[in-house]
Order: structure tokens, then sequence, then C-alpha cells
């Protein structure tokens, strides 16, 4: 049986718990949201109401948070283990967690929210198997959110799609002949370059590809590109190999997404970029299958997708329900005219009821911008 949460209580106890997940948490951090395919995980021992070992996972292959806080620990004899995700319990790259602890003399243990896969999870009921008291539940809220692509794509076998536009106040995103750079400020484009470095792959349309040429990199504030660790990988849906194979997306860590439609014609210059050309089926209107595109993602250990567009290629992910999230950046800019180019086409719903929603809304201003945040209701 779980054990509950302990509740904040009249000694403060449970205000020391919660200070303890909480630098957990910020450990984890330290991950930058690029520890994927794993999750961010944080942890720290605490003896006699001191922290005595701190430890952070920092990717695939590297240790685990709870085995680097052991280690910096020392003698962790009688200790508690506050850690951000259920300890695992299976030896993969690296050994199981849960004998770590165990065989530190650890006693008490703390985890935030419980492992969904497979294989890691029933970490907790090990551990109480040998008679470690164990907590779970603490901070589960910040801890899954942290972590929301690993847990989304854990628990749907799917990317978490997210839809990011720049529009302006009348919701446009071009005028109607293409032109679009720029439509919001210098600072919000930067920001939108730099949360590019938390996804694992970013996609657009082949007309965004003609239309703008762009890079589709993470980049700093000097526009510089960001390690290659951080990059994702960019991906351009074209059915017929339509797009100049010179244009600035392609190369290695290019992923381009055709149906059968296109010729060995076009195929071919693509192959000398070192871009990865992918065959997908057709959907009805002849386009890539974004479904069968993203279980490819997938199976590629894409957690996260962020879709910049264009018009057309939001629309469809929005019309198929394939949106989790929306990035929407607004400036104050007024496009008109009925022919420039709607933030997001596709065919819509007919009834309001059926519009799409947003909750858990965060908004931000940069500069005259504004970056709205929302997680799609479903
Ligand atoms: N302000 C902003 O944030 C942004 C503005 N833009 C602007 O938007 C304009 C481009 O948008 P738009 O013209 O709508 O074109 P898109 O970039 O959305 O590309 C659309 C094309 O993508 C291909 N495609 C393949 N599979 C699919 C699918 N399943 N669903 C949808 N499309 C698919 C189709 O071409 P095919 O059939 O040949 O495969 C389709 O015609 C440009 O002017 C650009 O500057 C673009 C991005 C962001
Ligand atoms: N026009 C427009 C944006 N456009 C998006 O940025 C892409 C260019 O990316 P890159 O070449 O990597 O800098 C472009 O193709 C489109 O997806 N973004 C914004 O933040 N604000 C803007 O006003």
């Amino acid at each position: 049986m779980k054990t509950p949460i302990i509740a904040r209580n009249m000694s403060g106890e449970g205000d020391q718990h919660l200070h303890f997940m909480r630098r957990a948490l910020a450990l984890a951090q330290t991950g930058e949201g690029r520890t994927s395919p794993n999750p961010m995980v944080g942890c720290v021992i605490v003896r006699d109401g001191s922290i005595i070992g701190e430890g952070a996972h920092l990717g695939a292959g590297l240790a685990h948070a709870e085995v680097i806080a052991l280690k910096d620990a020392g003698d962790a004899k009688g200790a508690t283990a506050y850690v951000t995700l259920e300890p695992c319990c299976h030896h993969g790259r690296t050994g199981p967690c849960t004998e770590a602890l165990i065989n530190a003399g650890v006693t008490t243990v703390y985890f935030a929210v419980a492992d969904p896969h497979p294989l890691a999870s029933g970490g907790g009921e090990r551990l109480r198997s040998a008679g470690i008291e164990v907590h779970s539940g603490l901070c589960e809220a910040e801890a899954r959110e942290q972590n929301r692509f690993w847990f989304f794509a854990e628990e749907n076998k799917r990317p978490m799609v997210v839809a990011k536009m720049a529009m302006s106040l009348d919701g446009r995103i071009a005028t109607e002949n293409g032109d679009s750079q720029w439509i919001t400020n210098e600072e919000a484009r930067r920001s939108g370059r730099a949360l590019r470095k938390s996804v694992d792959a970013v996609l657009v349309g082949a007309d965004t590809i003609i239309y703008d040429n762009p890079r589709l990199t993470a980049r700093d504030e000097n526009d510089t590109d960001f390690d290659p660790a951080y990059q994702p990988l960019r991906v351009v849906i074209d059915s017929t190999g339509r797009t100049d194979p010179q244009s600035k997306v392609y190369g290695d860590g290019a992923l381009l997404a055709v149906t059968d439609m296109i010729s060995p014609m076009t195929k071919t210059p693509f192959e000398t970029t070192g871009t990865d050309v992918v065959i997908f089926p057709r959907d009805v209107h002849a386009q890539i299958d974004l479904e069968a595109l993203l279980a490819e993602l997938y199976s590629r250990n894409v957690q996260s997708l962020l879709v910049e567009g264009g018009s057309t290629v939001l629309g469809s992910f929005f019309d198929q329900t394939l949106v989790d999230e929306v990035w929407a950046f607004l400036a104050p800019t007024m496009i008109l005219g009925g022919k420039a180019k709607p933030a997001i086409g596709g065919q819509g719903p007919s009834a309001l009821a059926d519009a799409t929603r947003l909750a858990n809304i965060t908004v931000e201003n940069i500069g005259d911008d504004l970056l709205v945040r929302g997680r799609v209701s479903r």
C-alpha cells in the first residue's frame, strides 16, 4: 500500500520535505531539457536536516541522479533521498537506482512522480520490499510539468506537438504574396529561436522553405547556432520534393518527408546534402500522412515536435487534432486584407462549441509583443 505524502504540519516538517524536493527539481533543470530521450531527474540526499549529496541526470548513457547524489554524499547510511522521478529498478545502460539506494543504506525515499516506463517502473515497490520507507507524490504536478514532453510521449506513443506562430493582431502570418519577415520584434524572434533548443524536432511545410528559406536551428542571443547536441531535427514536409535541395534547412540533421510521388530526378540531389529522405503514405489530399510521420519521428526518439508553419501545415495538424500545445507570438501589427495568410488554415469546425480551447495559459511581454502559451484542452 502506498504511503500518503506528508502534509504541511505545525512543526514545519512538511515545509522541509517541500524544500528538499524543490531543490531536487532545480537540480533536474541542469539537464536544460536536453536529456532526451531520457527525462530530466534531480536528487538530493539529506541527513539530520542538511543536504549531504546532490545529483542530476544529464543525458542518455550518463549516470542517474541518485547514483551521482549518493557518490557526492559519500556515506548515506540512515539518510533520506528526495528524487523527482520514481527510482528505476532495471538494468538499462546504467544499473538500477533502487539497488544503489538500498546498498547505500538509505532509510527513506521521497519521489515526486511514478515512472510510466514499463521497464523502469516498480522502483517504489522494490524499495519498500527492502524495508525502505517510501513516499510518493510530493511536487508531482511540478515534476510532470518539468518533463511534460517525456511523459506525453511515454503515455501517447507519439511526440507532443507544439504549434508556434508569429502573427499580427489580426491573426495573419504573412501578406497575400508571402511576405512575413518580420512580423514580431527582434527579441521575440530571438526567444523563438532559443525555444527550439527545448524540443527534439522542428517542422515546416514546403512553401515555408520556398518563401523564407529558413535555417530552423536553435540559436543563442548572438544568432549563433548552439552546439549540435542542442539542435533539433529539422523536418520538411514536401510531398513531391519540389523544394530546392540547396535550401539552408537541408544537410546533416534534416529530414525531408516525401511521398511516392517524388521523382527519382528530384531525389538524387537531396541524397548528396546529407538530408535523410523518408517516404510516407499519402493522406486523402495526396499529402504526407501526419500520423505516419509522427510515428516515424517517435521511433527516432522525438518526444516533442515544434510545428512552425506555415498556414496550411498548421491547419492540417489542428484539423487532425494533433496539436497539444500552442506558442503564439503576437505583434501589434495589422496586416489586413482578406487574402493575407491566416495563422492557421485548414477546415476548422462549423460549430463554435467545437472550437479548440486552451488551458494553463501564460502570457509574457516581449517588448511590444506578447507570447501566449497554452495547452490544448481535450
Ligand atoms: N509568421 C510565421 O510564424 C510564419 C509565416 N510563414 C509564412 O507562411 C507562408 C507559407 O505558408 P503556406 O503557404 O500555408 O505553406 P506551408 O509552409 O504550410 O506548406 C504547405 C505545403 O506543405 C506540403 N504538405 C505536405 N504534407 C502536408 C500535410 N499533411 N498538410 C499540409 N501541408 C502538407 C504541401 O505541399 P505538397 O503537396 O507539395 O507536399 C502544402 O501545400 C509563407 O509566406 C511564410 O513566410 C511560415 C511559417 C511561420
Ligand atoms: N516571420 C516570423 C517568423 N517566421 C518563422 O521563422 C522562420 C525563420 O527561421 P530562421 O531562418 O531559423 O531564423 C520562418 O521560416 C518561419 O517559420 N518567426 C518569428 O518569430 N517572427 C516572425 O515575424
